[in-house]
């Protein structure tokens, strides 16, 4: 069965930060970073542990806020429109904007369909039976899981193995027509095959959604991405981008040298 997806945005849309500096409490964790994450591409973000790349992903989707000493200054702007503008509803952010962890957080005892539709009552989204019915098949293709899965539709998402949960987890994000998908690490708990898979996945969805994904994994950010930004933060100071561009020249002739030590694994 050949599948169309008419209402899919094409391209997703631009995400651009612009002077994002961060603090937890008093201590500034990330300073004046500029990116612009283009519509159609895959952008990874990578360096060394501790130097904000998780800070700055959960900026790009409001999750920053909710940790009770976490605020932050600049502008994360999704085409023209400004994310933390006064009065815009995080709700309608995270709706645009989703996000797949490193760790596969199905929720265990909902079966698969009920899995992939889970997004769709939080964010207040109708659609009738039989659009649930074609949703989940849709978004299970999409995620290319559906011919593992189509005769386990009823099962529990936690019976699946760990790569499969994550694939269902991504057409959980799916399901809501995000324009942009935040992946953080989400391969970093699966083993090789799955790994390939997911990417295989990525590769698939970002002519339709833009996708952001922090790796440790040098050979994946090549292989997924691509834009690349290296962050660094140097002796105790906060994150920062040091060199961002096409990730064939981020990994074959970077501008600085700190970039080059990194992708050749000579640090971090
Ligand atoms: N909830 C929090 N409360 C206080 N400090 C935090 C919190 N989360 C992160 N930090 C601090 O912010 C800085 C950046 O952390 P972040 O997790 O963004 O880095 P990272 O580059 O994603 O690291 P890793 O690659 O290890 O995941 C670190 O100094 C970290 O200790």
């Amino acid at each position: 069965m050949t599948l169309t997806f008419p209402q899919v945005a094409v391209g997703g849309a631009t995400l651009s930060a612009h002077d994002v500096s961060a603090w937890f409490g008093t201590h500034k964790v990330l300073e004046r970073v500029n990116l612009t994450m283009a519509a159609g591409e895959v952008t990874a973000l990578i360096g060394p542990s501790g130097c904000g790349k998780s800070t700055f992903l959960r900026i790009l989707n409001r999750m920053h806020e909710l940790v009770p000493s976490a605020s932050l200054a600049g502008e994360v702007r999704l085409d023209e429109t400004d994310i933390y503008e006064p009065g815009r509803r995080i709700t309608d952010t995270r709706k645009r904007i989703g996000m797949v962890f490193q760790k596969p957080n199905p929720f265990p005892a909902m079966t698969i369909a009920e899995n992939v539709l889970a997004g769709l009552k939080l964010t207040g989204t109708k659609v009738s039976r039989g659009g649930r019915v074609d949703l989940v098949e849709e978004c299970l293709t999409r995620a290319s899981l559906w011919h593992e899965v189509k005769d386990r539709l009823r099962e529990p998402g936690g019976a699946l193995s760990g790569g499969q949960q994550q694939r269902l987890c991504i057409a959980r994000s799916l399901a809501v027509r995000p324009d942009v998908l935040l992946m953080d690490e989400p391969c970093s708990a699966l083993d090789p095959t799955s790994t390939r898979r997911v990417e295989e996945t990525i590769h698939l969805l970002r002519s339709e959604v833009t996708i952001v994904i922090v790796t440790h994994n040098m050979q994946q950010a090549a292989r997924v991405s691509q834009q690349c930004a290296f962050f660094l933060a140097e002796q105790g100071t906060p994150g920062q981008i040091v060199e961002s561009g096409p990730t064939d020249e981020i990994f074959d002739s970077p501008s600085d040298e700190r970039t080059n030590d990194y992708v050749n694994g000579r640090f971090g």
